[in-house]
């Protein structure tokens, strides 16, 4: 689809303008908006992403989830764009995956309705919880399989917007809230 295309070029530019000084400004302050989320405080389970290149950084999150002795989830992806979550430790060991993301090594989480709490990755996000993300489907395919958890998204304030841009679709699931992060 053309023009999704070129909100995610539009949203990727500005991830990948950013210099480090700032990258870690937003990696504190991603961690420190979601720590505050009282959906994410009263979460046992929570699942969430290890960022990948241009994404903000989660790795202070996904300590301070553990640290906090919470069960901490981060996804794999299987063939026909679905997706397993693995549940990690301090002793989980990761291996990349052929399209480049890092990946944990583990039992795949089955009890899907224990989880409550959802970081959502995406590029862009609007105020409706309409959300980019990098084209493989694999949220919008499984998030309707966990109804009770609380989805958020977190967004540069640049790839936030007040009305969605870009055309939405029928399998587009959105989050049930967006956290957009103002530059200092
Ligand atoms: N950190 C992080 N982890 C994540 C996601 C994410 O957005 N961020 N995902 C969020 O969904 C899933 C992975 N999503 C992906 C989406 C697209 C491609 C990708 O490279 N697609 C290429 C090639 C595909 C192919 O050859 O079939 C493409 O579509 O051109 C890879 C992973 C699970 N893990
Ligand atoms: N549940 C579904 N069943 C069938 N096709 C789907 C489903 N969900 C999404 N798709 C299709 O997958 C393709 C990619 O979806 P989309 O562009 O929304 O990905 P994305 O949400 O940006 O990616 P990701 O979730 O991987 O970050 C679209 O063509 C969409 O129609």
């Amino acid at each position: 689809m053309i023009d999704k295309k070129i909100w995610r070029d539009n949203a990727l530019q500005h991830l990948k303008n950013l210099t480090d000084q700032q990258r870690i400004a937003y990696q504190q302050a991603l961690t420190t908006q979601i720590m505050q989320t009282p959906t994410f405080q009263a979460a046992d389970v929570v699942a969430l992403t290890l960022s990948q290149d241009v994404e903000l950084s989660t790795q202070l999150l996904i300590q301070n989830a553990l640290i906090q002795q919470k069960q901490v989830l981060l996804p794999r992806i299987k063939p026909a764009r679905q997706m397993d979550f693995i549940k990690i430790n301090e002793m989980t060991t990761y291996e990349r995956h052929k399209f480049g993301m890092l990946e944990p090594v583990g039992e795949s989480f089955e009890q899907l309705t224990a989880i409550d709490f959802v970081l959502v990755p995406g590029l862009a996000f609007s105020a409706a919880g309409d959300r980019l993300g990098f084209g493989g489907g694999y949220y919008d395919r499984w998030l309707p399989k966990l109804p009770q958890a609380h989805t958020v998204g977190v967004t540069l304030q640049e790839n936030f917007y007040e009305q969605t841009p870009w055309p939405i679709e029928e399998t587009d699931q959105r989050v049930k809230q967006v956290i957009s992060l103002e530059s200092e």
